[in-house]
């Protein structure tokens, strides 16, 4: 199991890193270093540039700015070591397979299309689904599952891989406290198993319940104007009321041992 604090090997380097898209940048001013076997809260208000970042890490939204490696690559290079979970508006739940046809996807960047999915894809494909509870539904039509278990339909696509980097983005967004928990309890396992977790999240009660670091986002003083940092560190040193309200400024942030609220952005 990788100890967060003596790992020496940063899993994401960001030097004065800037996101964006068609050259204009959405969020900036990120140096940063996540040791391997991390997990990340990314906490900020809408806009602030969260999934604009975590695209970033993907090699899906552009570089404007800086640096960045990925588990010590480029990151395109760095993908084929990567899980994601995209947000819930982004993602296709309208395909025609059954759930374990769905997971089995997650394969195919490494097997190709055409590939054969061999006997350790099989069972690489029946651990995912054992790991977020979703064996019993394996030959169910995805699009017939609800919400919340398409949603750990998706994630358990995403770690079939066995992938060393999982960015999910807002997953527990509309999850009632079954699969809530599930997700909890899944993410605490990828954390103790040395994997680095970037999860963005409205809810700071999972920050506190399952990861080790948090990344405060702030948006821009205008409306246009990009994202930047308001805070990064270890839970315990960074989430701090003054952090959180700086990140949502004009705000009005009650923090306690779970939760904080605002009198906009979070539900
Ligand atoms: N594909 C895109 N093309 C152009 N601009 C985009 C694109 N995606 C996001 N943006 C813009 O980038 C900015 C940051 O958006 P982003 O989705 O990264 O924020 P966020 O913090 O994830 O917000 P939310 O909490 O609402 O998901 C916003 O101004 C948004 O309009």
């Amino acid at each position: 199991m990788a100890d967060v604090n003596t790992t020496p090997n940063a899993a994401l380097s960001l030097k004065d890193a800037a996101f964006g898209y068609a050259g204009i940048t959405r969020v900036r001013g990120l140096t940063l270093d996540i040791p391997a076997g991390a997990a990340v809260a990314l906490i900020g208000p809408n806009g602030s540039g969260k999934s604009t970042l975590l695209r970033g890490i993907l090699g899906l939204a552009e570089l404007t700015d800086g640096s960045i490696e990925v588990l010590g690559e480029s990151p395109t290079k760095a993908r084929r070591h990567i899980g994601s979970l995209p947000q819930a508006d982004s993602r296709d739940v309208t395909l025609p397979v059954t759930l374990r046809q769905a997971v089995t996807m997650g394969l195919y960047r490494s097997l190709g299309p055409l590939g054969r999915v061999g006997r350790a894809g099989r069972a690489a494909v029946n651990d995912a689904l054992e790991r977020v509870g979703l064996d019993a539904f394996a030959g169910r039509r995805f699009g017939e599952l609800s919400g919340g278990q398409q949603q750990r339909g998706i994630l358990a696509r995403a770690l079939v891989s066995n992938p060393q980097l999982l960015l999910l983005d807002e997953p527990f967004n509309g999850l009632d406290r079954e699969n809530r928990d599930v997700l909890l309890e899944l993410v605490r396992g990828l954390r103790e198993e040395g994997r680095t977790v970037l999860v963005s999240t409205h809810d700071l009660e999972i920050a506190q319940a399952a990861c080790s670091h948090v990344l405060l986002l702030a948006s821009g003083h205008e409306p246009g104007q990009p994202g930047h940092p308001a805070g990064f560190g270890t839970v315990e040193d960074a989430l701090t009321l003054d952090a959180v309200q700086h990140a949502f400024h004009d705000a009005t942030v009650e923090l306690d041992q779970h939760t904080v609220t605002t009198n906009r952005e979070m539900e």
